[in-house]
């Protein structure tokens, strides 16, 4: 079968030539496929995480694929430290950094009354802090050297308006994307973009064991709620990602784009839910309405 149109590489050959990007919790899911797809397009990508069997797997799986040049580098974006140790590994290896991706990120559902103090704690101090130790370290690296960056933010559509059942998550990629925004403003003065993406449904192992595990998956349908009835596709998410970082969106700063189908939106509108009615109930209520 053919390749559909929007699960197809967007951007013209070499059109991240000379960049190094940063992806963290590039090992899996769509961190793998971010990074994929900017070694097809000439970047140098380094990929962090905490286990450094699967980077190592997939950096060498990537390097025969694409031929591009990844690093492996094991980093908690929890622990400051070793934060900074990434910085430096990846200017000792590649003498530069353009582009932060804050990817990674921990989730799980559970009604909140649940949860432990310290099972909120992980999950913000993975998405939250994670993010804003990594903005902070690169972000200083760049202003010092006095050279330009982008910072692209991985967060979720319900970043901006909540969602109940996964409210550690919700709670720590709101601050991600008040990180972007505020950014934004503060650090344009040293050519510094920040910018997310808010995507929707996206299949990887990592989020469907956690959000959708069984006896939910078998009752709930994740493309059913998505106007467009279906999932992201993982090269999508990619090119989207790519054109953000790439030189062709230097003119958006601050932005956090959308990409799930229209989902988000399908909740939020009083009558959506007439969707369900039938043309002859239509008929029967135009009748009722007009008499
Ligand atoms: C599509 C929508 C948007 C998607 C967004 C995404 O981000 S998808 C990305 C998805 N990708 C990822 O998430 C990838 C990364 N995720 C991970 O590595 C792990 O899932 C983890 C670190 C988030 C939790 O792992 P772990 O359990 O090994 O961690 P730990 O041993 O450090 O425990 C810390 C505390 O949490 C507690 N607790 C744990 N589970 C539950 C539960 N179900 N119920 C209640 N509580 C739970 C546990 O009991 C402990 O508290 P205690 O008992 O000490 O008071
Ligand atoms: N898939 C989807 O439908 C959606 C995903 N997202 C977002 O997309 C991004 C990628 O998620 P996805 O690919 O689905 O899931 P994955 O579970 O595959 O990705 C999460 C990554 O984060 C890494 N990670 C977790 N904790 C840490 C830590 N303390 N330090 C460093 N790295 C860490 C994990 O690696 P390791 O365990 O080795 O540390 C893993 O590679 C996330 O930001 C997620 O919130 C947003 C909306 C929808």
């Amino acid at each position: 079968m053919a390749t559909a149109p929007y699960a197809q590489p967007m951007l013209r050959d070499g059109a991240l030539d000379g960049k190094t990007i940063i992806v963290t919790g590039g090992g899996t899911g769509l961190g793998r496929a971010m990074t994929t797809y900017f070694l097809q397009l000439g970047a140098n990508v380094v990929i962090s995480s905490r286990k450094l069997d699967v980077l190592e797997a997939t950096a060498a799986e990537l390097r025969t694929q694409t031929g591009g040049k990844v690093l492996a580098v094991q980093c908690d974006v929890r622990k400051y430290d070793e934060v900074e140790k990434l910085v430096a590994r990846t200017i000792e290896e590649f003498g530069r950094i353009d582009v932060l991706v804050n990817n990674a990120a921990g989730n799980f559902i559970s009604p909140t009354e649940r949860l432990s103090n310290k099972a909120f704690d992980v999950i913000v101090d993975i998405v939250l802090k994670g993010s804003y130790n990594c903005t902070l370290a690169v972000g200083k690296h760049w202003i010092k050297e006095q050279q330009p960056g982008t910072i692209l933010n991985i967060v979720t559509t319900y970043a901006s308006v909540g969602s109940a059942f996964v409210v550690p998550s919700a709670t720590a990629k709101a601050g991600v994307l008040a990180l972007t925004r505020s950014l934004a403003v503060e650090w344009a003065k040293y050519g510094i973009r920040s910018v997310a993406i808010a995507p929707g449904p996206f299949p990887t192992e990592g989020a469907w064991s956690r959000l959708f595990p069984e006896p939910l998956a078998s009752k709930l349908d994740p493309a059913a709620s998505v106007p467009l009835k279906r999932v992201g596709s993982h090269q999508e998410l990619a090119n989207l990602a790519a054109f953000l970082v790439s030189d062709f969106a230097s003119y958006i700063n601050g932005e956090v784009v959308t990409i799930d189908g229209g989902e988000w939106l399908n909740g939020a509108g009083e009558f959506n839910k007439l969707e369900l009615l039938t043309s002859d109930m239509w008929d029967m209520i135009e009748k009722t309405m007009r008499r």
